[in-house]
């Protein structure tokens, strides 16, 4: 039975102000946050719940007067940001950014590539990293989407449907798997090996001959922690090098992952979105269901295709609220098809008029729609 070693929130109250200011030693929970959502410390609210409520019964002069009022308004509205480079916050402070995991994991790894001087703000789960962006604790998160070796994770690409966030940027880790232990412990000592489970799938063969019990944990770092907090001779954890050095183990093995190019790809993401650009290699992320059903998808590839469009990633989840198409035939009675959101990654900026054009098209037959961001390529390694 695999035993989930959670990571551990802060242990009672927890005072946030709307910028979180949490000891890096703790973590956000999901407690931690609701408490402030209830609290309803959220980011600048409309002066009005319906705006259209300050026009009502006003003189012409008064529009006026309320025009310049409302243009001063709208310059306090937070803007779109011109790249996800903006390194500090609105403030002027130091851009803070979420991820789910310990200090030492391979998600902090992402925030420090994605603004190497940034605030860290180290959460339980990937859904309270991005409730904390909405609740303007943090500036950004960073979310783990695929790796190279095991594919997609799919519950993330739940998760960016579930939030109004937006894609402003990406980061590729290569991710370099070590065996890791307390001092003077050897590899035949090892009787458990701790670690993530996106980790343990990348290195399914190295470990095989381990013979030792997995135990997930919700963090490859916070495996390395617990060994080395609980001084555990005869257990392993699999994580970064740089876990090894913050929790004092050393590298019983490293290149513990099955493919050379181990990478794993995590999204940047923000309460606005960036202003695409027409130069440098960009690309967009849309989500999209087709009214006639996945039997039309060549429509929607074609629409990208007719443009020169690349496509460079396609995902399909299910449709949870609707999750099935009955489709009667007389002949062959009533057949049940699956529904689909897809999730398609095309090499365009939305600057670009093809991109326009393309996703025009495609909402002719798309039953729903949305952009999920518009960002620059991350070419560096
Ligand atoms: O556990 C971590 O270090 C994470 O950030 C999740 C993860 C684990 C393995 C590969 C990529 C991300």
């Amino acid at each position: 039975m695999a035993l989930k070693a959670i990571g551990n929130g802060v242990g009672g109250a927890c005072h946030m102000t709307p910028r979180a200011c949490l000891h890096p030693k703790s973590s956000l929970s999901l407690r931690m946050v609701e408490r402030k959502e209830s609290e309803k410390e959220m980011g600048p609210s409309p002066s009005s719940s319906n705006p259209q409520d300050q026009f009502k019964g006003l003189r012409s002069g008064d529009l006026e007067k309320n025009a310049r009022a409302l243009t001063r308004d709208c310059n306090a509205l937070p803007k779109p940001l011109s790249s996800m480079d903006c390194l500090t916050s609105s403030d002027g402070s130091a851009i803070r950014v979420a991820y789910q995991g310990s200090p030492g994991s391979f998600s902090e790894d992402a925030a420090l590539k994605a603004y190497p001087h940034c605030v860290r703000v180290p959460c339980e789960h990937f859904e309270v990293a991005l409730k904390a962006v909405e609740l303007w604790h943090v500036d950004r998160a960073v979310l783990p989407i695929e790796n190279t070796s095991v594919g997609s994770i799919h519950r993330n690409y739940d998760l960016l449907l579930s939030h109004r966030l937006h894609i402003i940027g990406e980061v590729q880790i290569k991710v370099d798997l070590c065996l890791l232990a307390l001092p003077g412990a050897k590899k035949e000592d090892i009787q458990r090996v701790f670690s993530h489970l996106q980790a343990f799938q990348q290195c399914e063969k190295s470990i095989s001959d381990l013979k030792a019990i997995r135990i997930n944990f919700e963090d490859t770092a916070s495996a390395a922690q617990l060994i080395a907090e609980r001084g555990m001779r005869d257990a392993g954890a699999i994580a970064s090098a740089r876990a090894g050095e913050l929790y004092g183990l050393k590298i019983l093995q490293n290149k513990l992952h099955d493919e050379d190019a181990n990478i794993t790809r995590f999204l940047v993401l923000s309460r606005e979105p960036i202003l695409p650009k027409t130069y440098g290699p960009f690309k967009t992320s849309i989500v999209f269901t087709l009214e006639e059903g996945a039997g039309m998808l060549f429509k929607a590839l074609a629409v990208f295709a007719l443009r020169n469009i690349n496509i460079l990633k396609i995902e399909s989840r299910p449709l949870r609220t609707s999750p099935l198409r009955l489709v009667d035939d007389l002949n062959h009675g009533t057949a049940m098809y699956f529904e689909y959101l897809f999730y398609v990654d095309f090499e365009a900026s939305m600057a670009e008029t093809r991109a326009q054009n393309a996703l025009g098209h495609l909402q002719e037959f798309s039953k729903f729609l949305r952009v999920l961001g518009c960002y620059p390529v991350d070419t560096l390694l």
